[in-house]
């Protein structure tokens, strides 16, 4: 069966910015992510694809069909805005119906019946009958997202679609949408700066930077092996060292420049961070739940994967507590509610940290 969209080599520019070498394949039961910072060209990989602009080279496929030279209409494509535009002239009911009249679906007794369930899933059903500038920035976002749901396009891309509702009501959304997913087939893209958006969300997740993708694949995968400095930083990678990867007893292992040794590093890890002399400048991952943390005993020192440092921040969070330390450079642990009960920790206290060498991840280069 063909893939629900399949981009290739697509290059697209616009003033001095470029969209170059993108290669994308979705299947429907595909949840997208695209994560990067301002300006790396989310917003015009979206609208590339939604048709409002023409690529300099490549191809757009979506179900087996051609469409990269298709006007956007012709596309079957829904796309809702971060900031909504929604027609001022109209009510939200109007607004919401509007792209479903287009396509002649609007006198459908089945589209008011998912009208009906839609906006009350979405708390908007009070508003049908406003107009945008009457509508709070989050109402406006809930009715430019059911507008473009309304559709039932085979494929709907999302451009920060939930960035201006509060904690809660984002919540109810991103579990409207995983449900909207799930039951009716539909692709999604989403576009977001949430980390736990999109790790929540994501079936798959492309790194942008710069107009290129830096990586792509699983959520999980990104998070435990992101390819290079930029992807983990931008994975929230809270332990990353720099160091050296080096050849010792037939293994790899990792020198910290603050002296600390990791190792063995999992197979193959390490040989592609080792250069002709078998060393090589490098970044260590080390995740915050990798990191056991326990009370000091003894003597302060380190032995490989193990050393001792003292509590500088401790950070309580709904679901687990972030420890800071520094001791051989700056450390960030992350305890869940019961492993904190049971340990009762201070700031000031030492503690020692340690990781198996499992848990060990090379990214090559600084
Ligand atoms: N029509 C255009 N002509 C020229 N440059 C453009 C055009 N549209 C966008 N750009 C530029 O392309 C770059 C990428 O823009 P884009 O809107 O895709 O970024 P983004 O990743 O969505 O950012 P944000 O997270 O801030 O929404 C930016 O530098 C932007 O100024």
């Amino acid at each position: 069966m063909s893939a629900l969209l399949e981009i290739r080599g697509l290059q697209l520019n616009v003033g001095r910015f470029a969209l170059q070498n993108m290669n994308i394949s979705l299947q429907s039961s595909d949840y997208a992510i695209i994560l990067g910072p301002t300006g790396c060209g989310k917003t015009l990989l979206l609208e590339t694809i939604a048709g409002h602009y023409t690529p300099a080279c490549g191809t757009i496929m979506m179900q087996g069909r051609n469409i990269t030279g298709l006007p956007p209409e012709q596309r079957h494509i829904g796309l809702a805005y971060q900031d909504s535009l929604l027609y001022p002239f109209l009510t939200v009911k109007e607004n919401i119906l509007f792209g479903s009249r287009v396509r002649g679906k609007a006198g459908d007794p089945q589209i008011f019946r998912y009208l009906d369930h839609l906006v009350e899933a979405m708390s908007i059903s009070h508003i049908l009958g406003r107009y945008p500038e009457h509508l709070s920035g989050g109402e406006k976002q809930r009715v430019s997202l059911a507008r473009a749901i309304l559709k039932r396009p085979p494929l709907l891309l999302l451009d920060e679609p939930l960035s201006a509702l509060d904690p809660r009501t984002r919540s109810a959304m991103q579990e409207l949408l995983r449900e909207i997913h799930a039951a009716e087939g539909l692709g999604i893209i989403h576009v977001t700066h949430d980390f736990t958006e999109a790790m929540q969300l994501g079936t798959y997740l492309a790194v942008l930077k710069k107009g290129v993708i830096e990586q792509a694949g699983r959520p999980l995968d990104l998070f435990f092996h992101p390819a290079t400095a930029y992807v983990a930083g931008f994975l929230q990678g809270e332990n990353l060292l720099p160091g050296k990867v080096l050849a010792m007893n037939g293994s790899s292992w990792f020198l910290q420049n603050n002296g600390l040794l990791f190792g063995p590093l999992p197979p193959g890890s390490g040989a592609a961070a080792q250069n002709k002399h078998g060393l090589q400048t490098s970044t260590l991952l080390i995740r915050a739940g990798n990191i056991r943390l326990t009370r000091e005993r003894g003597p302060a020192g380190s032995t490989p994967n193990s050393w001792a440092a003292s509590i500088s921040r401790i950070v309580l969070n709904r679901t687990h507590v972030d420890v800071y330390c520094t001791g051989n450079g700056s450390w960030q642990a992350s305890l869940t509610l019961a492993e904190w009960r049971e340990l009762q920790l201070a700031k000031g206290e030492t503690v020692n940290l340690s990781v198996t060498p499992e848990s060990l991840h090379i990214i090559p280069g600084n």
